[in-house]
């Protein structure tokens, strides 16, 4: 594993994708021990690359030893669709994660999928809201203890697309996205939601986010992910195959 500082947050390599799940997953593990007092709230990512941090979760030693009573699992984005369309990243979690382990099914925090998708915004923002116990972020304060985060080939993470209005959107916690080049009509957390977080992760994988990650390291304006902060620190978490320096 190799280790540096940049501008955009740590940025930790590791050979290939099996070490750097299994550091993710060992470090959530420590963090949400650690945390001995109340809830441990995460913000988790779709798509594909987290897929084998779900299952690992769902696995020995990590099933028994994560204090599912106590976490509280939200989502950074999902695409606007029922929970059991096989692209709903919600159904996908569940699929490998919570049907899996002891977590209370009021701990789960899925983003509707029907209705229209902006009453589907406001209302996970409400529910957010709640769950923070103010309408307004206070300094310091975090709303989640991580937020896990993923990055698109073209430089999106949660459903921040590039060029999208949604970009500028500095007041409310959570809005909507109809991409131009991607599937579904989207539900995401904003920027200003995002930085609300004690720790914010990158998870990348793969030579074809690459470029992607050059660019957010060189804080290319038209990169979505360029833009990310977090009221705690930023990290990265790459396989060998995705990182510049490789
Ligand atoms: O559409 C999405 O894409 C990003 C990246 O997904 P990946 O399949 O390239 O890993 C993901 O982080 C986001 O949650 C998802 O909705």
């Amino acid at each position: 594993m190799a280790g540096q500082d940049t501008r955009t947050g740590s940025v930790s390599v590791f050979a290939d994708r099996e070490e750097a799940t299994r550091h993710l997953a060992d470090w959530l593990l420590q963090l949400a021990t650690e945390k001995n007092e109340g809830p441990f709230a995460l913000a988790l990512s779709g798509g594909s690359t987290p897929q084998s941090l779900y299952s690992l979760m769902a696995t020995e030693p990590y099933a028994s030893r994560f204090p599912w009573a106590r976490m509280q699992f939200f989502l950074g984005d999902d695409r606007f669709l029922p929970h059991d369309h096989e692209d709903s990243n919600f159904g996908m979690m569940h699929r490998l994660l919570f049907s899996r382990v002891p977590v209370p099914a009021e701990n789960l925090h899925p983003m509707p999928g029907v209705g229209t998708a902006e009453d589907a915004a406001r209302s996970y923002e409400t529910r957010l809201k709640q769950f923070y116990g103010a309408d307004t972020f206070e300094a310091d304060r975090p709303l989640f203890d991580v937020n896990l985060l993923g990055l698109g080939s073209d430089g999106h993470t949660a459903s921040l697309f590039p060029g999208q209005p949604v970009l500028k959107e500095q007041t409310a916690w959570v809005a909507t996205c109809v991409p131009p080049a991607a599937p579904y009509t989207r539900i995401t957390l904003t920027y200003p939601a995002i930085h609300a977080s004690r720790h914010v992760v990158f998870l990348v994988e793969g030579a074809g986010k690459k470029e992607a990650v050059a660019k957010v390291r060189a804080q290319d304006p038209s990169c979505p992910a360029s833009a990310i902060t977090a009221m705690g620190d930023l990290r990265w978490v790459l396989d060998r195959a995705a990182s510049p320096d490789a």
